[in-house]
């Protein structure tokens, strides 16, 4: 595949790494609003800023180009994205973590979530940790997260960072040197604790997940989600 690359920070260039060795071909690297030409590329991927990711997935749309998305912190635009796609019939997969781990641990939250629901005994103590260049806190993970949360437990109804309020999923974001990305979730009641935990140990991961993800879009058309891609039912 021919890739553009919007945004060519820290995960673009992981991204490029590891499509090279899959055999891509990196036709266009872009770290700003300028106008790129799409033309020669068949897929493009966003790993940009909060800022400039709706605009980076309208551009694609509006150019008939599939778009893999992985920027966090701009899904209160996520639905105009969902209807411009439809609108142009075109394809577009968005993540808030592409990790195939993660996609996994997504399933198990929600399924411990739909188990805990009816446990009165247990508090629920949701945590991530990332590296102190991350603009937007909570990540996009574990919004993903507690979302899922509030869908699937009858006590939770919003989430907030650091919060003692009642049916409220609490998000402690830790920004610590170094570290790619750490979520752990643990139900806490008197006399015991459980907890799923995933670790990161780099952002090749996230990258691979994307670039399979991209893999898959090329020749479709739609809204789609990891689920889709992994065939997770
Ligand atoms: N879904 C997932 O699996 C993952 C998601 N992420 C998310 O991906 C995003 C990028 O992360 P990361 O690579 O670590 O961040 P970086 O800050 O390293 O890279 C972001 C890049 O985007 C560039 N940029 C700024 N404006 C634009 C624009 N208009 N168009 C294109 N690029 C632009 C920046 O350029 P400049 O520095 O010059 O401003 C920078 O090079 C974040 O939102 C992060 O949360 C990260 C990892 C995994
Ligand atoms: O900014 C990052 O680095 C990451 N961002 C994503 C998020 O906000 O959840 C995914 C991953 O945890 C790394």
């Amino acid at each position: 595949m021919k890739i553009a690359l919007l945004g060519y920070g820290k995960m673009g260039k992981t991204i490029e790494a590891l499509a090279i060795k899959r055999g891509h071909t990196i036709v266009l690297r872009c770290d700003d609003t300028s106008e790129n030409d799409l033309k020669n590329a068949d897929i493009a991927i966003d790993f940009s800023i909060p800022e400039a990711a709706f605009n980076n997935i309208s551009k694609c749309l509006n150019n008939n180009t599939p778009i893999v998305s992985g920027t966090t912190g701009w899904l209160d635009k996520y639905n105009d994205a969902v209807a411009l796609c439809k609108d142009k019939d075109g394809a577009f997969i968005y993540a808030s973590n592409f990790s195939l781990g993660v996609t996994i641990f997504f399933e198990l939250n929600k399924t411990l979530a739909k188990m805990m629901s009816n446990l009165k005994e247990y508090t629920i103590d949701l945590e991530e940790i990332h590296h102190t260049q991350k603009l937007d806190a909570p990540s996009g993970t574990a919004i993903t997260l507690a979302e899922s949360i509030i869908d699937n437990h009858q006590k939770y109804t919003q989430w907030k960072l650091d919060s003692n309020a009642e049916n409220t999923v609490s998000i402690s974001a830790k920004r610590l040197d170094n570290v790619p990305g750490t979520h752990r979730i643990k139900y806490v009641s008197a006399v015991d604790t459980l907890e799923i935990k995933h670790t990161a140990h780099s952002r090749e991961g996230f990258a691979l997940g994307a670039i399979v993800a991209a893999e898959w879009l090329v020749d479709k058309t739609g809204v789609f989600t990891m689920k889709d891609v992994l065939n997770i039912r």
